[in-house]
């Protein structure tokens, strides 16, 4: 049965919201958030940096950060952290949110539109260690130029290369 005929059976009596809110969600472009984890390497220059990446076990064996869809009611932030402990082994007090960061990519995904939130997170923890779920099967810490040739889309690119051009402009912590 189709989903709006089935909740209107369901509910007569809010028949028409439940019908419009099951449009408005249809409607909705996915959703996801995470973050762009990086460390800092060998010492002083703001560009000695390294970004972790993370590549999927399915479909085309991409390249992204850590990143996943919002689950119903959750906040972004909370969906961000969450996605990283999953998908990349890492808790939130292995690593500090920076302040200021806060990239928003739009693509589509199956003719879909899709809204990716990403902040920046820097390992403070350098013992912490990447442990991978079953949704990827690769992980590597890469320098900005690798990084970007691994990630491959442009929107992706330019978001590395704008948190780095962020980072380089900020004191160390
Ligand atoms: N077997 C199988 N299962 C899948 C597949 N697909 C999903 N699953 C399941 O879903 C779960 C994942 O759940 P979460 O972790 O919550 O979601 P996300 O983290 O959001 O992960 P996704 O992979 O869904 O979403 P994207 O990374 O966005 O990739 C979607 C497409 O967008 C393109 N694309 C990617 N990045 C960029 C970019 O930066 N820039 C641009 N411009 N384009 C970009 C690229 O073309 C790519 O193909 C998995 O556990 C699987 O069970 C699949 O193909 N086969």
């Amino acid at each position: 049965m189709h989903r709006y005929t089935e909740l209107a059976a369901q509910s007569p009596i809010q028949k028409h919201e439940r019908v419009a809110q099951a449009k408005r969600e249809e409607s909705m472009a996915l959703r996801a958030c995470g973050l762009i984890i990086f460390r800092r390497v060998t010492g002083a220059a703001a560009s000695d940096i390294e970004f972790l990446l993370l590549q999927t076990s399915y479909g085309i064996h991409h390249w992204t950060p850590p990143k996943g869809h919002v689950d119903p009611g959750e906040d972004d932030m909370t969906t961000a952290l969450r996605e990283t402990e999953e998908e990349a082994g890492l808790q939130h007090n292995h690593f500090r949110i920076v302040d200021g960061f806060r990239k928003e990519l739009n693509y589509n995904v199956n003719n879909k539109p899709k809204t990716v939130i990403y902040w920046l997170g820097e390992l403070m923890d350098g013992s912490a260690q990447v442990k991978l779920s079953d949704e990827h099967q690769d992980y590597r810490w890469l320098r900005l130029q690798d990084a970007c040739a691994l990630v491959g889309y442009q929107d992706m690119q330019d978001t590395l290369k704008e948190a780095q051009h962020f980072l380089q402009g900020q004191t160390q912590p």
